[in-house]
């Protein structure tokens, strides 16, 4: 909190500072232009930059921040710097609204809906004479900035001092916003949105805060564009600004928050600079603007970054960063006594095929269960189906008694019940860190607002949160990779990393899909030491495994599948010796136990 106002002040006094330095109007006029367009491009991109969207009509959302402004000064007489910040209040909204009705578009369907939302608000503008003004526009007199004139500052002074302050602002309480849960979040669903699921992130709702959070910067660009445009016409909402977001943020780079702002400043710069072209002032920005997607792929935040001297001060810089946490101890939830899952006749049907038909188990505290059976038997189907990420066709699955069926796998996970992917599930591109802080996500939660300010508690929180996070890394040997990025991992290294943040997500059920899948022997046996050394601390899971060996070797007892349906349930040595277990895997009668065949 303290270090938020602290950064809020610096910003303001930096706002002040440029007001009062620069006195020509010409100057003036572009700063404050560059500051408005570097507020609508950071709008752009925490929906483009942070959660990979990329949006096709956001100059709707500015729009739509200009004309409210616009028509509550000029047809009902609100002071304009009064009514500015009211500006915002559209721009959540109809973010909301894009991100709600849009929950389950993805890619260029995300695009185009907004593109089609900018169209329907230019037919609206241009309609609706009575109160736009329609094509004629609308003409908007700003009232200079109240205490403006007190300081020494002319009007032109005085909005750039407020265009720069609410840029500050902006940018101080979204960089609180990406180093929380929340922005955390924002990445997870960027890069593997069935992982974010799993660990409990709530991805809808998450789209859609973050899609009212880009709307209302947006426009509050907008509304900030009004001293300087004047008359407000429905071309405001046209696809012009919308592609100046977007390339305001690839010119200047998405992976920081300088960087939009940067390209959005160079929107404004760049024309001004070149106008010495005349009539190809255009076109030769249009020109640099190709070069530098072509040849700055990071943009030029991203360049910047690459350069050995910037990564030498950054690297002298973390040297001083505070130190990681002590990890914490693995927190297994408090072990209890009794079933923990109940599995009650579920079935689940994809069309006329019977994936998984009418299968009934329980599964007691501090238990290890195997799932086992021949490929295409229905495990991951059921493990699907027992971590909300498929809806039962038929039957009931209870958590500590409580109906599951049916909830979304974000709030399965919240109940307790973590699943890991049969294919490695990681944000490839993030450091090991960084994959357990977002898995960390139900650890010490922390609300939208105290994130965005930074509320008392929360540097405690974090540093709690982190602890937690290297604890569950040190608990599959991975503390020495923390820095590493993901991807680079080695597969077997991949795997336990799943297990890791699986175990961050504080699952009382643990469920395991082929954990052992693609491992050598050497990776295999330590992934059975770690599941081993789970057991013993109490924590309660299913380990789905064609590693017959390995997983007889930790489990507790084995249910086994054949064509969707269980054929077996008992102890490890009993079943491997049935004889419908063992034809069902070699689909002939049994000359030896199952795993000695396996092994
Ligand atoms: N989304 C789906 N649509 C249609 N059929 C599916 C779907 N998912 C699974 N199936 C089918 O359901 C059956 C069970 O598949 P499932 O993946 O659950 O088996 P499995 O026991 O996990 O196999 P493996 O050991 O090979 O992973 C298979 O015949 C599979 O083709």
């Amino acid at each position: 909190m303290i270090r938020t106002l602290r950064d809020l002040l610096i910003g303001i006094a930096v706002a002040a500072l440029l007001s009062s330095v620069i006195r020509s109007p010409y100057l003036l006029d572009v700063a404050a232009y560059a500051a408005v367009l570097a507020i609508f491009v950071l709008g752009v991109s925490v929906t483009f930059g942070q959660l990979g969207y990329v949006s096709f009509g956001h100059a709707a959302f500015l729009g739509l921040g200009a004309y409210t402004v616009g028509i509550l000064v000029a047809q009902h007489g609100w002071n304009y710097w009064v009514a500015v910040p009211l500006g915002i209040l559209p721009g959540l909204l109809l973010g909301g609204l894009v991100g709600i009705v849009s929950a389950r578009l993805s890619g260029a369907y995300f695009a185009i809906a907004t593109l089609v939302v900018a169209e329907i608000l230019v037919l609206l503008v241009v309609n609706w004479v009575d109160l736009t003004r329609g094509p004629m526009g609308l003409m908007v007199t700003a009232t200079p900035l109240p205490f403006a004139q007190s300081v020494g500052w002319n009007p032109q002074q005085g909005y750039l001092f407020a265009v720069i302050a609410a840029l500050a602002i902006a940018f101080v309480l979204l960089r609180n916003l990406r180093g929380s849960a929340t922005g955390r979040s924002w990445t997870a669903i960027r890069e593997a949105p069935a992982l974010a699921e799993s660990l409990g992130i709530a991805t809808v709702r998450s789209r859609v805060l973050n899609i009212a959070v880009s709307g209302s910067l947006a426009a509050l660009a907008g509304a900030l564009l009004i001293p300087k445009v004047f008359v407000l016409s429905p071309s405001l909402l046209g696809v012009s600004y919308s592609a100046t977001g977007i390339l305001g943020v690839i010119l200047g780079g998405k992976a920081t928050l300088v960087g939009p702002v940067l390209g959005g400043a160079l929107f404004a710069i760049i024309p001004e600079g070149l106008r010495f072209l005349g009539d190809l002032n255009f076109a030769a920005f249009a020109l640099m603007l190709l070069l530098a997607v072509r040849l700055l792929p990071g943009g030029l935040v991203g360049w910047l970054a690459d350069r050995p001297s910037f990564v030498r001060w950054r690297a002298s810089r973390v040297g001083h960063a505070s130190e990681d946490p002590q990890p914490a101890p693995l927190a297994v939830r408090q072990h209890r006594e009794g079933v923990v899952l109940e599995v009650a006749g579920v079935s689940r049907h994809f069309k006329g095929l019977k994936a998984v038909q009418d299968v009934s188990f329980d599964v007691r505290a501090g238990e290890i269960l195997g799932l086992i059976g021949p490929n295409g038997a229905g495990k991951t189907t059921l493990l699907s189906m027992l971590s909300g990420f498929l809806p039962v066709s038929g039957g009931a699955i209870r958590v500590r008694g409580q109906g599951i069926a049916g909830q979304p796998a974000h709030r399965v996970a919240r109940l307790g019940v973590v699943r890991s992917f049969q294919q490695t599930a990681l944000c490839a591109a993030q450091t090991v860190k960084a994959n357990m802080a977002i898995a960390s996500h139900l650890h010490r939660p922390q609300g939208f607002w105290g994130a965005l300010l930074r509320a008392p508690g929360w540097r405690a929180r974090e540093r709690d949160r982190m602890a937690h996070a290297l604890g569950c890394l040190a608990e599959v040997g991975l503390l020495a990779r923390r820095d590493d990025v993901a991807g680079s991992l080695p597969y077997g290294e991949q795997k336990l990393l799943g297990v890791a943040m699986a175990l961050a997500a504080q699952p009382e059920l643990l469920l395991l899909d082929e954990p052992a899948a693609g491992l050598n022997q050497v990776e295999a046996t330590r992934l059975a030491e770690v599941l081993r050394g789970l057991r013993d601390k109490g924590m309660t899971l299913i380990v789905v495994d064609h590693n017959l060996k390995m997983l007889m070797s930790f489990v507790d007892r084995v249910v086994v599948l054949h064509h969707g349906v269980k054929i077996a349930d008992g102890a490890p040595g009993a079943v491997t010796r049935m004889p419908d277990v063992v034809s069902a895997y070699l689909g002939s009668a049994p000359a030896a136990p199952l795993e000695e065949l396996a092994a």
